[in-house]
């Protein structure tokens, strides 16, 4: 790898991929040369917490990255449920990083141990640019277009993405009251 080359990573389940996100990757995109990007939870999908597939949350990222002039690599990282190997597993999976970006305490441990600088970042109007908070207004039918890229909303369009996190919902209701 080459040493002068700043590359660093930051890890969320993106669902979706929201303006408090895309904030996070624009002020770290002006410390870094290249961002790695790690789709985390990768194997959840069509949950009332993740109703979105690892592919789905790929093209929400790439598309509403788009006015960011940043080389960045977008790595789905599945769960291996043994948090002692999961840096080993993240970094089997992506190209070679130097420092990480995330507010999650476990993710933060784990990266420490394993001898990682990790940054935390500052959060954007969190009551609103919040997974469960969108996805909540989503299930509800009350606004939430506004809180995502426009480019995001369009993958959520195309892919259905309202219809079927209702479903998921119902289904789940359906599973608690059995
Ligand atoms: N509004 C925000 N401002 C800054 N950072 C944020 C914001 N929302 C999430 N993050 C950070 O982005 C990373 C990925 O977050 P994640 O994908 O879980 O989003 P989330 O909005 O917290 O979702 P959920 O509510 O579904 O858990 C985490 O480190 C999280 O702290
Ligand atoms: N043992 C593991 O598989 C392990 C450990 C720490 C974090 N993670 C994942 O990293 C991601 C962290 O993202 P958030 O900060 O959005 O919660 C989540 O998808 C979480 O499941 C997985």
């Amino acid at each position: 790898m080459d040493s002068r080359v700043r590359r660093a990573f930051y890890i969320g389940r993106f669902q979706p991929f929201h303006l408090g996100h895309h904030k996070v990757i624009s002020e770290i995109s002006k410390n870094v040369d290249e961002l790695v990007i790690g789709i985390g939870s990768a194997q959840d999908s069509h949950t009332p917490e993740n109703p979105f597939t690892a592919g789905e949350r790929i093209m929400m990222i790439s598309r509403g990255l788009k006015d960011l002039a940043l080389q960045y690599y977008v790595i789905p990282i599945s769960d291996v449920y043994r948090n002692a190997i999961w840096v080993s597993h993240v970094k089997s999976m992506t190209p070679p990083f130097s420092s990480v970006y995330s507010n999650n305490p476990l993710v933060s441990r784990l990266f420490n141990e394993a001898g990682y600088a990790v940054l935390y970042s500052p959060m954007y109007n969190r009551t609103e640019y919040s997974g469960t908070e969108i996805r909540r207004r989503m299930l509800s039918g009350e606004e939430w277009k506004h809180l995502v890229p426009e480019e995001v909303v369009d993958v959520i369009d195309e892919i259905k993405g309202i219809e079927r996190l209702k479903e998921v919902a119902m289904k789940g209701d359906i599973e608690t009251l059995e």
